[in-house]
């Protein structure tokens, strides 16, 4: 609702109300259409300003409403009959004001905000665009290119540069309101004739064509396949080349195409999702309301490869003193090049200064007896991890948290090596630790709840999206990746091509496929964990070269590395490099006389395999790992498992994770494909549909936010 008064004798002052960020709702809708009625017919009253409740201007449009039938008044007319008043309407902005809620402002008459505000369009964030005049109006004031950078990306921007740009006319570090309703009885009476944005013109532009062809590449590059950035730039375009009033037709026409699409409920979904993962649980009972963080204000990084030097440069931006160890020196040397300087350029990207000192550096474990946590980063190796959490154990006060970076170890077994297991965890970062959102906070089954919550606020803190996991190998997202990177192999040997299968997923909507990622990321780094395992056997021959403990296996990734084909690093892998650290993949005629005299070795037949099988093999596998990681309560909730892939493996936004993917796609025929696919291989026991698959298609296949409805029910069975 909003609430309306008459204040200094003759301002109007509507207030939003509708916490905690005075979202758009019908009823607040509502409110505005009756508060700015009463306010324009209230001859006492000279000027208004429109404020929100709770030091919140507003966060737009309620999302919660998009997908349930629309009622209450439009936008648009309500924004119109604002900027068609006669008397001055000033918005004050405080908190934010973004979406709708930035619209909303651009139908006063005049802007002021408070200097922490931010300000934005991110529709286009929502699978949508700012459809409330927002591509007509913003390019009309700030000029084309400003306002397509804006709306493409939906990026927020400060009351300065929102400022600079001329979206806001003042800027305080007072009261905001106050400042408002002073300067709403400053301009009663004046003209509003040039304050009505939909009368400007935009500013004439020599190039529109390039302009819009660039932009138009750009948004394209950026999210493939993704189609709310295109109808931006298309519905930008229409307010550089149309009169106002043709203008917003067109973005009527564009948000239609929208409104409904996949990609919007998908991109809706991962709103809540990226929210959801925050309140966190473990199959124990512990929580993110019940439990209490333990406050950090120093931490350690052991091991300074590129992992540990993320790590410590991501501590350090949030703002904690770090003490950084490296026992070998050279690495200790180098590390000390090479953090600072990743630091000045986060500092220059980010607009932000860092405290030089804030890091102090070692040789010795010795150093780190006063920091309240620890993250372990040493090279992936159980013996070596034990030594570092034997030797921590006794360094550290008896109350520091001790993490681990492991991508896949037993984190249970790195606690028995501790005096106090309750107070370790996995904090599994991704690389670049300090650039990848990603934060996987690994609980064992002695780890205290308030040795998660920490974990996760300190993740929260140097600005990652932490997902509480479980402990298992590769704990979700690498144990997912397993899988689907086998069905890549196998897909090679029936046929495919590194290619073809990069191909499909690519026209999916990753920005790499698998075969290209894997070059990125480097061959050898599996090839390790496979040779630790006792895999990676290519002194095999005959049958059992392509069988390990009794399932079909692949020795592809084995054999390129015994070629000392390590990806982009000896530019040589899947594909080729015109140099090593070559960076642009070429397709390789070795690779392929590679791949066609392994299949006559192993008398396989190649056969023609499309796009559709690419996908359902790779992808349904993954996702069937993802079912049975929730049946296992290794992952909480379908939005944990797919923030981990959108944040952490490039699974495109838009498409709003795998298990958002599955319930688009139906689950009846995610487990019919994989049905039929185990079928033709039996020999792939993951191909099975998971128990919890096969129980959701038996339930009836409940939409995604009922699924933890049935893996309770399952597990209070247990
Ligand atoms: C007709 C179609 C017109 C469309 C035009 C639009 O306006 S589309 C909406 C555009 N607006 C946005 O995309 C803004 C979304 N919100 C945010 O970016 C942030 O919430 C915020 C406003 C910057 C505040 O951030 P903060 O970190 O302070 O809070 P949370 O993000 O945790 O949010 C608090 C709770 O509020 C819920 N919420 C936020 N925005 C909306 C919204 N627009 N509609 C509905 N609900 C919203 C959010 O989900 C949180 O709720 P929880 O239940 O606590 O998870």
């Amino acid at each position: 609702m909003a609430q309306y008064r008459r204040v200094s004798g003759s301002v109007g002052l509507i207030t939003l109300q509708n916490p905690p960020v005075n979202a758009l709702s019908a009823s607040v809708r509502q409110g505005i259409v009756d508060s700015v009625k009463r306010a324009l017919g209230d001859q006492k009253v000279k000027s208004v300003v429109i404020c929100g409740q709770n030091g919140v201007f507003c966060g737009g449009a309620d999302i919660r409403e998009f997908g349930r039938q629309m009622s209450g008044p439009p936008l648009v007319p309500m924004i119109h009959d604002i900027e068609a008043a006669n008397k001055p309407v000033v918005a004050a902005i405080e908190g934010s004001a973004l979406g709708g809620g930035l619209e909303l402002a651009l139908g006063c008459h005049y802007r002021i905000s408070h200097s922490k505000a931010k300000l934005g369009l991110p529709e286009v964030t929502l699978g949508l665009l700012p459809a409330a005049g927002g591509t007509q109006r913003l390019p009309r004031l700030i000029g084309v290119p400003a306002a397509l950078n804006l709306i493409t990306t939906g990026r927020h921007v400060t009351a300065a540069e929102a400022l600079q740009l001329g979206i806001l006319d003042h800027v305080t570090e007072h009261n905001t309101v106050d400042v408002a309703v002073k300067f709403a009885l400053s301009v009663t009476g004046e003209s509003l004739d040039g304050r009505r944005i939909s009368s400007f013109s935009c500013a004439p532009l020599s190039d529109l064509d390039s302009l819009f062809e660039e932009a138009m590449l750009k948004v394209r590059g950026a999210a493939r396949g993704a189609i709310a950035p295109v109808a931006c730039v298309q519905a930008v375009r229409a307010a550089a080349t149309l009169p106002y009033a043709q203008g917003m037709e067109r973005e009527k026409e564009l948000m239609a195409t929208l409104f409904h699409s996949g990609q919007a409920r998908a991109l809706q979904y991962f709103f809540f999702a990226q929210r959801a993962v925050g309140r966190w649980s473990t199959p124990s009972g512990a929580r993110w309301d019940t439990s209490q963080p333990r406050p950090v204000r120093k931490a350690a990084v052991i091991g300074l490869g590129t992992m540990g030097r993320g790590i410590t440069v991501a501590l350090a931006q949030a703002g904690l003193s770090v003490v950084a160890v490296e026992t070998h020196a050279k690495q200790l040397m180098e590390a000390k090049k090479a953090v600072p300087s990743m630091l000045k350029r986060g500092a220059v990207r980010g607009g932000t200064t860092i405290e030089p000192d804030s890091i102090t550096y070692s040789e010795t474990v010795q150093a780190v007896a006063d920091v309240d946590l620890v993250i372990e980063a040493v090279f992936e190796d159980m013996a070596l991890k034990e030594k570092v959490f034997q030797q921590l154990s006794i360094v550290c006060k008896p109350d520091t948290l001790l993490c681990t970076n492991t991508s896949s170890l037993d984190v249970d077994h790195l606690a028995s090596q501790t005096r106090h297991p309750e107070l370790v965890v996995g904090m599994h970062f991704f690389a670049p630790a300090h650039v990848m959102k990603l934060l996987e906070v690994v609980y064992g089954r002695r780890s205290s709840p308030a040795a998660v919550a920490t974990a996760m606020q300190l993740g929260k803190k140097m600005g990652k999206v932490s997902v509480a996991v479980g402990n298992c190998r590769g704990f979700a997202g690498n144990r997912m990746l397993k899988r689907y990177l086998e069905q890549a192999f196998f897909l090679l040997e029936e046929g495919a091509t590194p290619e073809l299968v990069d191909r499909a997923l690519e026209e999916f909507g990753f920005p790499m496929g698998v075969f290209r990622m894997s070059d990125l990321s480097g061959l050898d780094v599996g090839w390790r964990v496979r040779k630790a395992d006792g895999l990676a056997d290519t002194s095999l021959t005959g049958t059992s070269a392509r069988v390990r403990q009794g399932c079909r296996y692949s020795p592809l990734g084995d054999l390129l590395c015994e070629h000392g084909r390590f990806g982009q690093k000896t530019g040589r892998g899947w594909y080729q490099y015109d140099k090593p650290g070559g960076r642009v993949a070429k397709s390789d005629p070795w690779l392929h006389n590679f791949l066609d005299e392994y299949r006559a070795r192993h008398g396989l037949v190649p056969r023609c395999i499309d796009q559709q099988e690419v996908l359902e093999r790779c992808l349904f596998v993954l996702i069937n790992e993802g079912f049975q990681i929730l049946e296992e309560g290794i992952a909480a909730g379908p939005e944990d498992i797919d923030a981990i892939y959108v944040f952490g493996y490039g699974w495109p936004r838009h498409r709003g994770g795998p298990m958002f993917y599955a319930d688009m796609v139906g689950l009846e025929r995610v487990v019919e494909r994989l049905e039929r696919y185990h079928q033709a291989h039996p020999n792939v026991p993951y191909l099975q549909p998971s128990g919890l698959l096969r129980r959701l298609v038996a339930n009836g296949s409940p939409p995604i936010h009922k699924w933890r409805n049935v893996i309770k029910n399952r597990n209070s069975q247990l």
